[in-house]
């Protein structure tokens, strides 16, 4: 399968790369433009992204762009409940390849906090995430269930997460297989980004995505909530 093959939604387009290097330094490229038009325009740039295993190139070159990083406010999609040194910390993955150099004068703002259980740190982030500005860039990742940030299907309180106007930022969610709790930004804030990136690897994130293209239920793969302009997609073998 191929990403041209694809029948988008009008309004949504798609970037193909030859390699997850190729990707990630255009995907850096593109993302400092924005934030430096933003900070031209406005003062400062927001920007939040996803963890896993697939960003840490995009963060690396990114973190070597030229840019007024202290004007600059860096947030995450979703979290993993566990503390910054765990090794599946998604803040710890944005700390080890994103804030280094110039870039760690930007303001990282965390989901995660010690809280006594996962409902009140959802509460705590959600409080945190109403001094986030208005997000210019997100980047968002997807699973091959079709998940993105962690709203997960299946999870308690995913219908609730994955309202087109719900007024919470932050939601507890759980993932079926990797285990550990998670907190997710909620679909409305998600979607109020000016700029919003699909950035995704591999054959199988190709075939999700396909199969996500042909269906509209939102809740069996909460993906689809996002296949609308002006997403941009980005891909690599
Ligand atoms: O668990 C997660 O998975 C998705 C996809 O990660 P990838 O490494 O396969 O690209 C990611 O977008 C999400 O933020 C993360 O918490």
């Amino acid at each position: 399968m191929a990403i041209s093959n694809l029948k988008l939604p009008q309004g949504v387009s798609a970037h193909a790369f030859k390699s997850p290097v190729l990707l990630a330094e255009s995907l850096a490229l593109g993302v400092a433009k924005k934030l430096s038009d933003a900070i031209d325009a406005q003062g400062t740039a927001t920007l939040v992204v996803s963890g896993g295993r697939s960003p840490i190139a995009f963060f690396q070159h990114l973190a070597r762009q030229t840019l007024d990083w202290s004007n600059v406010v860096i947030s995450l999609a979703d979290e993993r409940w566990v503390p910054v040194e765990h090794a599946d910390s998604n803040a710890g993955l944005i700390k080890r390849y994103l804030l280094q150099g110039p870039a760690a004068k930007a303001q990282f703002l965390s989901l995660y906090s010690a809280s006594a259980n996962l409902e009140q740190a959802a509460e705590q982030a959600d409080r945190l995430l109403s001094e986030l500005p208005v997000i210019d860039v997100l980047i968002l990742g997807m699973g091959d269930d079709g998940h993105t940030a962690s709203l997960f299907p299946n999870s308690p309180n995913l219908a609730e997460a994955l309202q087109a106007d719900g007024v919470r930022r932050c939601w507890p969610m759980l993932a079926p297989t990797v285990p550990h709790q998670r907190l997710t930004m909620s679909r409305a804030l998600l979607a109020s980004a000016k700029h919003k990136v699909l950035s995704i690897s591999g054959q199988s994130k190709l075939t999700t995505l396909s199969t996500a293209l042909a269906g509209d239920d939102v809740a069996a793969m909460p993906v689809r909530a996002f296949l609308q302009p002006t997403l941009e997609i980005y891909w690599c073998p």
